[in-house]
């Protein structure tokens, strides 16, 4: 069912001081300004590389669902992988089918595409996102 891994999530306190690291430090050429994303409690930027994206994400927000993980890792960390998949509800009633906690219906996210999230609890302690995407073709 999964198709390719699309990017990694990296909740960060300041999303322009990440920026710059991966700008100056790492030497990152391909780097999106941040955007806020209202309904989904983050502002965002990708980290465009060859390979995928690096999805960087600041919380947005007094109810933004990244703010505990903030609180638990101060400096920030890696938060989530996301894999592609060619239709996010079949997917949902697979995972629901295969006893996987489904954190929230279909919605819109950073790409623009619907997405789900999946408990960690249930998936080895990974928090996975589902990323509808046509060209998946799985
Ligand atoms: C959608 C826009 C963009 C995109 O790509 O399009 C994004 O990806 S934005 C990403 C931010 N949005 C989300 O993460 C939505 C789904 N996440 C959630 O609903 C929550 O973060 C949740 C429920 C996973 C955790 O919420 P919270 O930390 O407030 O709850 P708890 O403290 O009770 O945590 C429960 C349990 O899960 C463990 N946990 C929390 N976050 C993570 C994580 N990122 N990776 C792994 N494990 C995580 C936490 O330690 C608790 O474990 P326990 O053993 O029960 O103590
Ligand atoms: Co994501």
């Amino acid at each position: 069912m999964i198709g390719p891994l699309n990017h990694v999530g990296v909740a960060v306190p300041d999303i322009r001081e990440a920026i710059a690291f991966y700008r100056d430090i790492l030497g990152a050429t391909d780097i999106t300004e941040p955007e806020p994303l209202p309904p989904q409690g983050v502002s965002f930027a990708f980290v465009n590389l060859p390979s995928g994206q690096i999805e960087l994400i600041e919380p947005y927000g007094e109810s933004s669902p990244i703010l505990k993980f903030l609180e638990r890792n101060p400096r920030g960390g890696q938060h989530h992988v996301c894999f592609e998949v060619a239709d996010i509800h079949v997917a949902k009633a697979l995972m629901e089918d295969r006893g996987m906690r489904v954190l929230n219906e279909p919605r819109i996210g950073a790409h623009g595409t619907l997405v789900i999230f999946l408990h960690p609890g249930d998936s080895g302690g990974v928090l996975i996102e589902l990323m509808e995407t046509a060209k998946a073709g799985h």
